[in-house]
């Protein structure tokens, strides 16, 4: 498998295009992929934003599945004492919750204005997550219109505008901060992979699809024998055969057969990202909390 750099380019621009950015705002709003939520983040957040308050969002909760959802939502607030929202930000459930979570953060200065007699002004926010995982997608819902995806290019990043959400309780800056996931440890560039995250030529695609069977095999073997009519899963998926005798089973139910009687893999496992992201397979996640050590409760 090819090695995938974290490249520290990336690493040092996405801070500095954030680092510009805090200084106009008081609270950070974090968005994450709800099926992949600790992969789906840049491990370095805390850092970036130099300890500003911060509002974890689980997007994309429609397609995750909801018992695991609680228990991130219990990971973050336990482990990390952040609050964690799930939501969707296509449909926009629970995106109304965003502002009340967002003035909770920042209360203390809200109280701090109110003794000094000075009106509260509204609290000021920035999105910040890795590519594709929702940022503008959220950004429209919560502009209430299509906000131009005006990009971070050179000598326009000046021209940062507010916008207004709920009762003008909240501004948000219109250009979401874009981080980078920390894709060079496999499994995270496989889940970011499965989800659609991070381009399929990175890895190559029946890798992915065989870490997406094997994962699908443990922790959702119904969702799995449903989508495609298979009687049974083998109980011991050690062997990288038996994973690979699933995927040719899929293959053959949805005819996913070359000359020659073969199965196609490729097609075959083009065929079970595409169901798994579609969530044609129902509401699956693709990562548990890390088990917690003494030390972290
Ligand atoms: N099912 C579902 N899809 C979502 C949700 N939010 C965003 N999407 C989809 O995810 C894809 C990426 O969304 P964007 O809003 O473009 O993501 P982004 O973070 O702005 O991406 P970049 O511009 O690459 O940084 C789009 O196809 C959205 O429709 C959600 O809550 N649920």
């Amino acid at each position: 498998m090819a090695t995938i750099q974290w490249f520290p380019g990336h690493m040092t621009k996405a801070r500095r295009q954030i680092e510009d950015k805090l200084k106009l705002i008081d609270i950070v709003i974090e968005l994450l992929d709800a099926r992949i939520p600790l992969s789906s983040r840049n491990p370095m957040i805390g850092e970036i934003t130099k300890g500003k308050p911060r509002l974890v969002l689980l997007n994309k909760a429609d397609l995750a599945d909801p018992a695991r959802t609680a228990e991130w939502v219990s990971y973050f607030a336990r482990v990390e004492g952040l609050d964690a929202l799930p939501l969707d930000a296509v449909s926009g459930n629970q995106v109304k919750e965003i502002v009340p979570r967002a003035k909770k953060l920042w209360a203390h200065k809200i109280e701090a204005m109110l003794r000094k007699g000075v009106t509260p002004r509204a609290v000021r926010a920035l999105i910040v997550g890795i590519p594709n995982v929702g940022k503008s997608t959220l950004t429209n819902t919560l502009a209430g219109r299509k906000i131009a995806a005006t990009g971070d290019r050179p000598g326009v990043t000046k021209g940062q505008q507010w916008i207004k959400v709920g009762s003008g309780e909240m501004d948000l800056l219109d250009t979401p901060g874009i981080l980078w996931p920390k894709f060079e440890d496999q499994q995270v560039g496989l889940r970011l992979a499965a989800t659609g995250a991070i381009k399929e030529d990175i890895l190559s695609l029946d890798e992915i699809a065989f870490f997406t069977v094997r994962y699908l095999c443990e922790e959702y073997p119904d969702a799995l024998k449903e989508r495609y009519d298979l009687e049974r899963l083998p109980d011991d998926l050690t062997e990288a055969s038996e994973v690979v005798d699933v995927m040719e089973a899929i293959g053959r139910k949805r005819g996913a057969v070359m000359s020659g009687g073969r199965i196609d893999l490729d097609k075959t496992s083009l065929l079970i990202l595409r169901d798994l992201r579609a969530g044609k397979m129902g509401r699956i996640t693709l990562e548990r909390p890390p088990a917690e050590t003494a030390e972290a409760e």
